[in-house]
């Protein structure tokens, strides 16, 4: 395979990878920007994890080939190792150590020369100056995760692997750990993060939709709903419980979800659509809007059409 253009971080192409004769990932082909935040969502085990390690070399597919930061992902992996940092669901820094002697400790571990000062200049970028003596074990969830996010970026990798960075952490210290990856990011640092959560997929320059094995969407948030071809309309007003239960099965209808005080109704054949809501839309009590489809609606969507393919 040729080499990869400087501005690309990742370029592969059918990977493919089965577990006990069983294919967790089929055929996926994909190209990630250098610099940019990269997120994977899909149903449970539908092969996220799988494919972000194939794609940096910590796993070797049965079949297909890429580069990964300028290197082969089957001939390289160890050289391409040693350039990401990965940050698991599970916290795996020592808990009776304080938040600087881990840092210290990673620090040492991967040979960076000035240990102390490594880990102070971390703590101070991080905001965990005062905090610095206290036990990483006695640290909140939010804290421990910037903390276990400085061990990982601390060695200087070019490519980040976040597996559900955020799981449990309250939503002012995802934002706040979001603005960090931002950061990163807009200093070279390309991330690739498994979310299940809508407003992290939002926040990624590019993302990917992966269900059973399959990569089903794949660019921007705007070109993976514009690709959907998803008709939405969002209905307001009294009575939607009976709404939803009337609609739910119908022609056209393929999927009804409330949304706080609305209900989305969306469909890919628009003509079906329309006739089957035609008689609703002049109810009065309840006023329909045609409004584009969030990227819920897209990716609920897409995992109810092709869980039928799988099973
Ligand atoms: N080393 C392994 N040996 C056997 N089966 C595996 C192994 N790793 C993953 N699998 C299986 O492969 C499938 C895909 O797993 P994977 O962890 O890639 O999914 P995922 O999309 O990341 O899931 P989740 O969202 O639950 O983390 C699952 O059925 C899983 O049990």
């Amino acid at each position: 395979m040729t080499v990869a253009a400087p501005d690309i971080a990742i370029e592969v192409k059918g990977l493919t990878k089965s577990f006990n004769g069983r294919e967790v990932v089929h055929d996926l082909s994909m190209q990630v920007k250098r610099g940019s935040i990269y997120g994977f969502l899909g149903p449970n085990g539908s092969g996220k994890t799988t494919t972000i390690r194939m794609l940096c070399g910590l796993l070797t597919p049965d079949s297909g080939e890429g580069t990964c930061l300028g290197f082969d992902i089957r001939r390289d992996a160890d050289k391409i190792k040693r350039q990401v940092g990965y940050m698991t669901q599970r916290f795996s820094l020592y808990q009776d150590l304080s938040v600087r002697e881990n840092l210290e400790f990673v620090a040492r571990l991967y040979g960076v020369r000035d240990a102390p000062a490594a880990a102070r200049e971390m703590i101070g970028r991080l905001g965990l100056s005062g905090r610095e003596n206290q036990l990483a074990g006695e640290l909140s969830g939010g804290w421990k995760q910037r903390l276990a996010l400085g061990a990982c970026t601390l060695p200087n990798p070019q490519l980040l692997l976040l597996d559900e960075p955020t799981a449990g952490v309250d939503p002012k210290a995802r934002r706040d750990f979001w603005n960090e990856i931002h950061g990163l990011a807009a200093e070279g640092l390309t991330v690739l993060v498994s979310t299940h959560y809508m407003d992290e997929a939002e926040r990624c320059h590019e993302i990917a939709y992966i269900a059973y094995g399959n990569l089903l969407a794949h660019g921007t948030v705007d070109e993976v709903i514009a690709q959907s071809a998803l008709a939405t309309y969002v209905v307001t007003g009294e009575g939607l419980g009976a709404l939803a239960h009337e609609l739910a099965g119908r022609s056209g209808v393929d999927m009804v979800a409330p949304f706080g005080t609305s209900l989305h109704i969306s469909g890919r054949d628009h003509a079906a659509l329309e006739a089957t809501i035609a008689p609703y839309r002049s109810r009065t009590g309840q006023h329909w809007q045609h409004g584009a489809p969030s990227l819920e609606d897209v990716f609920i969507e897409l995992m109810s059409r092709t869980r039928d393919n799988f099973q």
